[in-house]
């Protein structure tokens, strides 16, 4: 049986200065799901991807990974660990100096994992993965179009086989085409992979494309993580303005519960 959650978080508080944020955040997300977290504007999304990540620590409350605490064992197991997941910050987080292969690398030669050759050949490899041409591996990210860099950063991301995806606004500055075409791809990998994926979307087609499940931050909790025919039952001013509006008629910031 394999009933271990990928991630389980349990009694996030966190605090800015005086500002609560999270009161008590509770989610569990299991092997497979493709959990996208919602919530309005400045509710706490990105700061709960990043205490899941471990950029951030909570000021209560425990982070378990792969069934153990975050910051729990040895620096080497925590290394093990963190080479689980791999993450595709917003707008990409592309190295400017660095060249698309260099970026696309750089996680494997930070970790000294691989020679040169093999590196290479990884790197062609996952390029190959995201539909880019061999061409882009010496291009520069300045030379990139939007698409291209979701791209070459998702590339980056798949760099160290990870179990475990966290996406923050995929979609987000991508026209309408491109945006499909992405989410299509990220579709495609989370089966071909296996993936686990838990992503920060405000673009409701790209929610309802790619989630098994949708958890609600608002009011400082998540109030919800249910399937997407469940959390449009709901009753709840949030699911009223994000997912019932008519497109364009959708009020990205309403419900943020934290202000
Ligand atoms: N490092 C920080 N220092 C102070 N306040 C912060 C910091 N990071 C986040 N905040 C505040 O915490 C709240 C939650 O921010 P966060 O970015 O997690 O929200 P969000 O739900 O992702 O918002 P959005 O949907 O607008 O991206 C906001 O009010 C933000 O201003």
């Amino acid at each position: 049986m394999n009933a271990k959650p990928v991630i389980e978080l349990r009694g996030i508080v966190t605090r800015f200065g005086t500002k609560l944020v999270h009161e008590g955040v509770d989610l569990t997300v299991m092997r497979g799901e493709v959990v996208a977290l919602v919530g309005g504007s400045g509710s706490g999304k990105t700061t709960l991807l990043r205490h899941i990540i471990g950029l951030t620590r909570p000021a209560a409350g425990e982070v378990s990974v792969f069934g153990a605490p975050l910051f729990s064992g040895s620096v080497k197991e925590q290394r093990t660990r963190r080479r689980r997941f791999g993450v595709l910050f917003q707008h990409g987080a592309l190295f400017s100096a660095l060249n698309v292969a260099e970026n696309v690398g750089f996680p494997l030669r930070e970790l000294r994992l691989a020679t040169h050759a093999e590196i290479a050949n990884l790197v062609a490899l996952k390029l190959a993965m995201v539909e880019l041409e061999p061409s882009t591996a010496l291009l520069m990210p300045a030379e990139l179009s939007g698409g291209m860099v979701k791209r070459v950063a998702l590339a980056r991301a798949l760099a160290l086989e990870p179990e475990l995806l966290l996406l923050d606004e995929p979609t987000a500055g991508l026209d309408p085409d491109r945006s499909l075409a992405f989410v299509e791809l990220v579709r495609s990998l989370q089966r071909q992979l296996g993936l686990t994926v838990v992503l920060v979307s405000h673009d409701v087609d790209t929610l309802v494309a790619l989630a098994t499940k949708i958890a609600i931050l608002s009011d400082r909790r998540i109030v919800s993580c249910a399937s997407l025919e469940e959390t449009m039952e709901l009753d709840h001013p949030f699911v009223e303005s994000f997912f019932r509006k008519p497109l364009g008629l959708r009020p990205l910031a309403r419900s943020g519960g934290a202000h």
